[in-house]
């Protein structure tokens, strides 16, 4: 062995940070039209005039925060180096992620404006108090500001800060700040939801991101991976192969560079060289994580339900009776100390089971005699079911309870 370790290892990547979900790309691929509409929009306020506001919305990472990002950027340095433009603007990206309301969202808002050393607590103020803090501060930056408030669905129905925002110069709360307001959301319903007032006024201007397809994606990938990975690790199939998992399942970049990354780390345990197999074995990987993190989210009854199900399953190779899931359940909360939920409640059970993805429900119909009954079957697979139950939480398995 040589002195380190580490001395005759090549790694696959180039620099994994680049995959990385906080990487921020020079060039933004793919997205053209969008981002001529939306530039069309913002456009106004180069000229010290008042932008539209826009509202964005498409599914989960299909480039609406990067293409915001590289907007207000652009837009911010056009200005201050162009000795032609006699106006001031200021960009504010906040992200309302865990603002439930729309005081929170004020709060994310006035934390963006102010300094790290310099934040509104979370609670403890009268809404009207926070507002006039931020006109004022907002009058203090003055000329126009542009504000994009990503993950706006989570504030739900409770949208004042949305009816302010867009108002407040007409309303006389401003005299000297001229705000634009652009609003993200992966929840297209949220803008049907909105109240007549607030949609009027957020939603002048909407661009809708829809999802990429494989060339797209595959495009986005070969721009990363030249960047991410050593020349000789990787070849074009398997960035086609990558592209087109992600494209099948939610055609999202953020699904493509994450499977992609993984795919990279299985590289660098092996042999150093990325092949459409070991893409095929990290979406295997991410998929087992996908379920294990939805199986720890469920109650416990939900668990039992689930390991009788997938067990019963596996041995019958075939859809069971509720009553014969029950006999097994029971076996399975008896075995763990625990009591069974009632017949009654335990078909609930499985029917949110059902409901979730884990199972597959139907209905038998043996005519007059037999009747009509429900089936049930699951739906994922038994390993990573039984791996997470019994090693992660307290749920132990005794071979005779299961079988
Ligand atoms: N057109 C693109 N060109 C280059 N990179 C992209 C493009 N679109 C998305 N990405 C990358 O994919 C990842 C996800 O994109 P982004 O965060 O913009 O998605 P999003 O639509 O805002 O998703 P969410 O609704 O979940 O916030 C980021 O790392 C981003 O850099």
């Amino acid at each position: 062995m040589s002195e380190s370790p580490f001395e005759e290892f090549e790694s696959v990547f180039r620099n994994r940070d680049v995959l990385k979900e906080d990487y921020e790309p020079d060039e933004i691929l793919e997205r053209d039209d969008e981002i001529q509409d939306y530039a069309s929009a913002l456009n106004p306020a180069r000229h010290g005039a008042h932008p539209d506001n826009v509202f964005i919305y498409g599914k989960t990472g299909v480039g609406k925060t990067a293409v915001t990002k590289y907007l207000l950027e652009v837009l911010e340095t056009e200005v201050h180096e162009d000795p032609s433009v006699d106006s001031e603007i200021t960009t504010l990206l906040v992200n309302c992620q865990y603002s439930t309301t729309s005081y929170q969202a004020l709060i994310a808002l006035l934390n963006a404006i102010r300094g790290p050393h310099d934040q509104v607590s979370a609670t403890g103020h009268a809404p009207q108090d926070l507002y006039n803090m931020l006109w004022r501060e907002l009058d203090d930056i003055g000329g126009t500001i542009l504000i994009a408030l990503d993950e706006i669905d989570s504030i739900g129905s409770d949208d004042g800060l949305l009816y302010q925002l867009p108002r407040a110069r007409a309303n006389g709360n401003l005299d000297h700040a001229r705000l634009g307001i652009i609003g993200i959301s992966n929840d297209y319903q949220f803008r049907q939801n909105l109240s007549p007032k607030v949609k009027d006024t957020l939603c002048e201007r909407e661009i809708n991101f829809s999802q990429y397809d494989a060339e797209q994606l595959f495009a986005i990938l070969e721009q990363r991976a030249t960047k991410a990975l050593r020349p000789d690790t990787y070849d074009a199939a398997a960035l086609r192969k990558t592209a087109a998992i992600a494209a099948r399942d939610r055609g999202s970049a953020r699904q493509a560079l994450e499977l992609l990354m993984v795919a990279g780390d299985l590289a660098e345990e092996r042999d150093g060289v990325l092949t459409e197999s070991l893409v095929d074995e990290a979406e295997d990987d991410l998929e087992r994580g996908r379920i294990e993190d939805r199986i720890r989210d469920q109650t416990v009854h939900a668990q039992y339900s689930l390991l009788a199900l997938v067990h019963l399953s596996e041995r019958t190779d075939a859809a069971s009776r509720t009553k014969d899931v029950y006999r097994q359940y029971e076996r399975v909360v008896t075995h763990n100390g625990s009591d069974p939920l009632s017949l009654d409640r335990f078909r609930d059970q499985l029917d949110e089971l059902a409901m979730l993805g884990f199972a597959a429900k139907t209905q038998a119909n043996e005519g007059r005699q037999g009747g009509r009954y429900n089936e049930y079957r699951a739906t994922v697979a038994t390993d990573p079911v039984v791996d997470i139950l019994t090693s992660e939480t307290d749920l132990s398995l005794h071979s005779d309870a299961a079988r």
